[in-house]
């Protein structure tokens, strides 16, 4: 059995998290045990009250992760929970190998899928109403006696309820008179909205007195608020995924759900503390299942509290609740300026204090920024993709036209050799001076702008060791319209690293490879200013 539950939240308001079970049936997840368990420690160190941790029995992979999760795990907040479906028909719970193996993977709450729209229960049960009433009886009452909790997942419940609403209700009952401590109500189809959603709860909950939980599927874009409306009609236990994750388009989003109840209902959901771990929690998670976290998620994405737009600028420089719902450390997020051709003034002074610039309130400095800016977007640059290259910009105007440098090129020079076998040749030949010294640098890679990153680290790292630390991880290439008509301009964004930061920098020509190189040289130039070395003068 698992771990006593030492959460400090009492039992009247549950947070179920189901992206174990429900969550891994979304497309392009394939969790391992290892995987499984590490997701369920940052729940469990996010503190929801419980986790679904699959079908145990129903595949070897959920089977190790219950015996692994009870001895590997010490949940401080959750308690693990196991999924299985009602008894087969025509059988007793006691004995159906199904039911057994959930009694066998040793938690101590599970969840029972039971049907509860009458066409499934003859479609795809293939038995009587009566019969799936005595499957949800038998099957609840059974695990009840061999003490364990029982949840009910209501599948199809409100599809279900608009075809035949005295049937459904009526497995709602069957399951709560049985011993089911929670019935869940399951928009398995995810077709509904909000009002249809709170006035079925609403109603259901008048009529059987049963204690209801809510379980959204996101198909209509209204998981989230499809769970707060039943939370408003008197449910009482949310079941949600980290980040949305699930069958099709996915499920109810845990953190806008949790957010929401702890910030916006008052309701103390999460133990104390918790709420600020949320962003770090959302991208660790994200890390687990592989999947890159969505920038614009309400709450945690790196965008949710990124502002663009002057005006909004302008008026956070005064009060940042003025364009924010909430303060973003809340949530472990934080508020970030973004500097683009939509930027005043107000954008430009924020962004220089997030960077540790201090402006000092020079306004024809930060309108001279401002106009470069839009002058250079205007060019095809973008400096909300590319923060390095904004903040040499930023120095460059601060420093009253002199930019931070810390090597002048001579030339540089890219061949490609198209060979007769059909094979390529790269080579780049860097001439410039750094410290006094010419120095001219040959080099090949497996393309044109390698060979020149090549070559420019051979140049300079002689002189510049610091630079040894440094890896391009991304490269990304856009062809830009033409300003005037026909002839189109190409901009070239790059990512570096240097192990423990990451930066963008940007160029933009004519050519790809012209524009690599400009986006490389303020790579290596912000790299050296990151990491300490003076400029030369
Ligand atoms: C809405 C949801 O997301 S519910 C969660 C669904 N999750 C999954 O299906 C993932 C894990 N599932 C599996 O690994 C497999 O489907 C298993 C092991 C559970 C069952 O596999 P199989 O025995 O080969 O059956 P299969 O998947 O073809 O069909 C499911 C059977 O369960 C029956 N069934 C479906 N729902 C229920 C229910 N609530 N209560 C009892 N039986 C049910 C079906 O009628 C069908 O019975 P049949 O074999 O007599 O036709
Ligand atoms: C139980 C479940 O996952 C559903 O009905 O959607």
């Amino acid at each position: 059995m698992t771990a006593t539950h030492t959460s400090e939240l009492d039992d009247s308001f549950h947070v179920f998290d189901t992206t174990l079970r429900d969550g891994a049936q979304r497309e392009g997840i394939n969790l391992t045990v290892a995987d499984k368990l590490a997701i369920a420690r940052h729940l469990d160190d996010f503190g929801v009250g419980f986790i679904e941790g699959g079908w145990p029995g129903a595949n070897p992979r959920d089977t190790e992760f219950f015996a692994r999760a009870q001895q590997e795990i010490e949940f401080r907040h959750a308690q693990l929970v196991a999924f299985g479906a009602t008894r087969r028909a025509g059988a007793k719970a006691a004995e159906d190998p199904q039911v057994k193996a959930l009694l066998d993977s040793g938690a101590d709450v599970i969840t029972l899928v039971a049907k509860s729209h009458d066409r499934h229960v003859e479609l795809a049960l293939r038995t009587t109403l009566d019969e799936n009433l005595e499957m949800v009886r038998d099957t609840v009452a059974h695990l009840r006696a061999q003490g364990r909790r029982v949840f009910v997942d209501c599948e199809h419940f409100f599809d279900g309820y608009r075809a035949n609403p005295e049937y459904a209700k009526s497995v709602v009952r069957a399951a709560s008179d049985a011993g089911a401590d929670v019935v869940i109500l399951c928009d398995t189809n995810g077709g509904m909205l909000p009002a249809q959603v709170q006035a079925v709860v609403a109603t259901v909950l008048a009529d059987t007195g049963a204690r209801l939980g809510i379980h959204t599927q996101d198909d209509t874009g209204c998981a989230v608020a499809n769970t707060l409306a039943a939370v408003d009609a008197g449910a009482t236990h949310v079941q949600c995924t980290a980040n949305g994750y699930g069958e099709r388009v996915g499920n109810a989003n845990l953190f806008p759900v949790v957010a929401a109840l702890e910030l916006k209902y008052g309701k103390k959901v999460l133990p104390e503390g918790r709420l600020r771990e949320m962003t770090r929690i959302s991208h660790a998670i994200a890390e687990v299942v592989n999947l890159t976290p969505s920038t614009h998620q309400p709450y945690v994405g790196v965008s949710a509290f990124a502002h663009k737009a002057g005006l909004h600028a302008s008026a956070i420089k005064v009060d940042p609740d003025l364009y924010q719902h909430i303060d973003p450390e809340q949530v472990g997020n934080t508020m970030r300026m973004l500097v683009s051709d939509m930027a005043g003034r107000a954008s430009i002074e924020l962004k220089g204090k997030e960077l540790g610039i201090d402006l000092g309130g020079d306004r024809e400095l930060v309108g001279r920024v401002v106009e470069r800016v839009k002058e250079r977007e205007l060019k095809g640059y973008t400096y909300e993709a590319a923060d390095a290259s904004f903040e040499l910009l930023l120095r460059t105007e601060v420093q009253g036209g002199k930019p931070p440098r810390y090597f002048q090129v001579e030339s540089w020079r890219a061949i490609v050799e198209d060979r007769p076998d059909g094979t390529h040749a790269n080579e780049a030949t860097v001439k410039l001076w750094a410290k006094g010294e010419r120095i001219v640098a040959t080099a090949e890679g497996n393309g044109p702008v390698n060979a020149l990153d090549r070559a420019l680290r051979v140049a300079l790292e002689k002189i510049y060791p610091q630079l040894a630390k440094l890896d391009l991880v991304d490269y990304k290439v856009r062809i830009l319209e033409g300003v005037h008509g026909t002839q189109s301009t190409t901009r070239v964004l790059i990512s570096t690293t240097d192990g423990t930061g990451e930066w963008s920098t940007v160029g933009v020509a004519e050519n790809v490879i012209a524009a690599s190189w400009q986006a490389l040289e303020d790579a290596y130039t912000y790299g050296l200013l990151r990491a300490g070395v003076a400029p030369v003068e």
